[in-house]
This record gives C-alpha cells, structure tokens and sequence, in this order.
C-alpha cells in the first residue's frame, strides 16, 4: 500500500498572553524572514505612538470595521481585553496560501479558536513567558497602557495562559531572536503538527 503524505497547511497561527513578546517576534519574523507572509490586521483602537496605518494595523472606525464583519471579509475577529474590536482580513490570507507562501497570524486567544474550527489543518503555537512576574515586567516596561488597562490585559492574561493545552506547540519567549528560530523552524519543518 502507498503512504500519501498528508499536506500540510503552511498556516501558522501566533497566540499568547498580552506582553508576552508576539509583536516583537512578528517584528522579528518580518524583518530576518519576508519568505513568511505576516497578516496586517483590522482594529478599532487608536494607534500607539509610531505606528503605521496598514503597516502595524490597519486602523478602522468602528462602522468600518461593522461593514467588515457584515460582508464576511474577516477570517475571525474579537473584542479584545473588552477594549478594542481586532480582526483578520480574509482575503490577503488566503490568496498567501493559494501563492504557497507560509503565512502566519498574530492574534489573540479568542482569535485562534475561531480559527481552529475554520482552519484546523493550521499550526497553533503559544508563546509563553518565562513566569508572569516577567510578563508583569514586559507589560509595564512596554509602558503604553494606563495602569486600569493594564490590570484588565493581566486578568485576561491568566484565562489566555490556562489554555496552553489548546495549542500544538509552547515556544516560551526567553529571547527574541531563539524563538524566532524556533517558529521558522516549525514553519520549515511542514509543521510536525500532532494529531488532536
Ligand atoms: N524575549 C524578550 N525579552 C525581554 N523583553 C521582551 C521580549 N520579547 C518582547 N519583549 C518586550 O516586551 C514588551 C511587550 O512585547 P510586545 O508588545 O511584542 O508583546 P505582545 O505579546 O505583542 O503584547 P500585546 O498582546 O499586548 O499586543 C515590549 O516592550 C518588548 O520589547
Ligand atoms: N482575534 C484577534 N486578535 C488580534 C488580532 N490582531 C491583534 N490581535 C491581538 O490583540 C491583542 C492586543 O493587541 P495590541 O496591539 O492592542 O496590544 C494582542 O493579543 C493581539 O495578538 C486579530 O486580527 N484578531
């Protein structure tokens, strides 16, 4: 009998706790790796001090991003940390894979269920912190949230870190470049993703 290889999808699927480090290892992943297709995605809230209009987020009124979610064009989306809608644009994510590129999304835990229904073939890792108290570190020395926002990222943090088991693989982010290797790593490997 001949084996047939399963294909693999070449989705992968970025989640974690707030702080943690996604942005900057997706910084990371863009910049040492343009092989790998990154998702830009929609959001209600305002843009923090330097970032990009349709670089960082493409930052989108609220009817805007209503008119998104009626007409079907985002894959998931969510309210995140009761703050802001975020959401993944459909389109770019799909014409990426149909183009064979790896693609991954950066998004919150909500997010990445949606996904696994729609998508389970992808590959789901969560990036970890080495302890909270570090997360707590990140979250304060990132300084752009006020202190009532950022006790309301670290309540959603606990929920967001007890569903570790969801996912197929933990890289915990010690240092930014490592775990970029790691997820390229995934990504090359044709995601060795176990069975559920
Ligand atoms: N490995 C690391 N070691 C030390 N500091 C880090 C590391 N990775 C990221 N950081 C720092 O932690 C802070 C939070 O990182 P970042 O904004 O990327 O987190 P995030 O997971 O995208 O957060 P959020 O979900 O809230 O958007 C930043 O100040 C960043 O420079
Ligand atoms: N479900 C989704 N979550 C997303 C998306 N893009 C980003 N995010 C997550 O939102 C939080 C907060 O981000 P911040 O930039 O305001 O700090 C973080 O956990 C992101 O991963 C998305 O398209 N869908």
């Amino acid at each position: 009998m001949t084996t047939v290889e399963q294909p693999h999808s070449r989705l992968v699927v970025l989640a974690g706790p707030t702080a943690v480090g996604k942005g900057t290892v997706a910084a990371a992943m863009r910049a040492e790796h343009p092989e790998v297709w990154i998702s830009v995605s929609a959001t209600t809230r305002a843009p923090r001090p330097g970032e990009v209009d349709g670089v960082h987020y493409l930052f989108v009124s609220d009817e805007e991003f209503d008119r998104m979610v009626a007409e079907d064009e985002l894959l998931e989306w969510a309210v995140v940390h009761r703050a802001a809608r975020y959401g993944t644009p459909r389109r770019p994510v799909e014409e990426a894979l149909a183009a064979g590129r790896p693609a991954m999304l950066e998004i919150d835990l909500q997010g990445a269920r949606q996904v696994r229904r729609t998508m389970p073939e992808a590959l789901f890792v969560f990036l970890a912190p080495p302890s909270f108290e570090e997360l707590e570190r990140r979250l304060v020395g990132r300084g752009t949230e006020t202190a009532a926002e950022r006790e309301r990222r670290l309540a959603t943090a606990h929920e967001e870190l007890a569903a570790e088991s969801e996912f197929d693989v933990t890289i915990v982010n010690h240092e930014v470049p490592a775990a970029v290797q790691e997820l390229v790593t995934l990504i090359r490997s044709g995601s060795a993703r176990p069975a559920h």
